[in-house]
């Protein structure tokens, strides 16, 4: 079978088939179908209680759907094992004090997969995990304790935690809470460049609607229950000329612009 240019940029990221969730007996989501294709920004919008982390969670495998099938590259998520495709950063949680990793440990545990926990690092991984600090702007912070520093530190390295393996998916759950507004802007910057040049696909659940609505429109896509799906592709679906692969972590950096 000939393979078109259209289906080759427009893999099937994520499939949720008719997906249900509940909590206890509490139905949080209700036979949801929402498909994601290769360059998507999907932007998810939804009143508190929605079931937006909800989602996310049975996204990267947390949460188990009570009814429905999620697949994630075209795997059944049971059966789903790259997980070093994707990057996920869960909603904000300030840091103990005391917790005792460093940024850099934090960035590099990014690199480990499941089975793989103990492995040494070879050096061009430990290279990846500087430029993804680097992107961040966070190299200065490398050997503080996690825990001492403000939280738009603490977001920024988990965001490099999560791009250290170069993601095709990454999943953000309201990334810029606690970021003054100048990082806000430069972390949006950022994200769009990722998704423009990168290919890289992206579902994120903000509550910002001027950011949102600005790059994905007012317009959802999709309404379900109490949550909307807002969509851009990064061009002409029938094109994929566009796509920029040479790009490094490191690149990304230059479109941050804030200290
Ligand atoms: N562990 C849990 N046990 C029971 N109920 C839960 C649990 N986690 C969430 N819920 C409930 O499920 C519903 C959906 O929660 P969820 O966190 O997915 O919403 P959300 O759309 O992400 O909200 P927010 O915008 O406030 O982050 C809420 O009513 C919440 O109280």
């Amino acid at each position: 079978m000939e393979i078109s240019q259209k289906d080759f940029c427009h893999r099937s990221i994520v499939s949720i088939d008719h997906v249900s969730f509940s909590y206890e007996h509490k139905k949080v989501i209700d036979q949801l179908r929402f498909d994601v294709l290769e360059r998507d920004f999907v932007g998810v919008i939804g009143s508190n209680g929605a079931g937006k982390t909800t989602l996310l969670k049975m996204l990267v495998g947390l949460l188990k759907p009570t009814d429905g099938e999620i697949r994630l590259f075209d795997s059944p998520l049971s059966q789903f094992k790259d997980w070093e495709r994707i990057g996920y950063v869960p909603q904000k949680n300030a840091f103990n004090p005391l917790f005792p990793a460093t940024v850099r440990e934090i960035v590099l545990s990014g690199m480990y997969s499941k089975k793989r926990i103990y492995r040494r690092l070879s050096k061009a991984e430990l290279q990846k995990a500087e430029d993804a600090m680097l992107a961040m702007r966070i190299e200065d912070l490398a050997d503080r304790k996690i825990g001492q520093l403000s939280g738009g530190q603490q977001q920024r390295a988990f965001l490099a935690r999560a791009i250290v393996n170069n993601p095709e998916l990454l999943i953000l759950d309201e990334p810029t809470v606690g970021i003054d507004a100048e990082t806000q802007i430069g972390f949006f910057r950022m994200i769009r460049h990722m998704h423009q040049h990168h290919h890289m696909t992206f579902i994120m659940v903000s509550h910002d609607m001027d950011m949102m609505q600005s790059y994905l429109g007012t317009e959802p896509q999709q309404v379900s229950g109490g949550i909307k799906f807002h969509v851009k592709h990064t061009h002409d679906p029938e094109d994929c000329r566009e796509t920029n692969l040479t790009h490094s972590i490191g690149q990304i950096r230059e479109m941050i612009g804030v200290q």
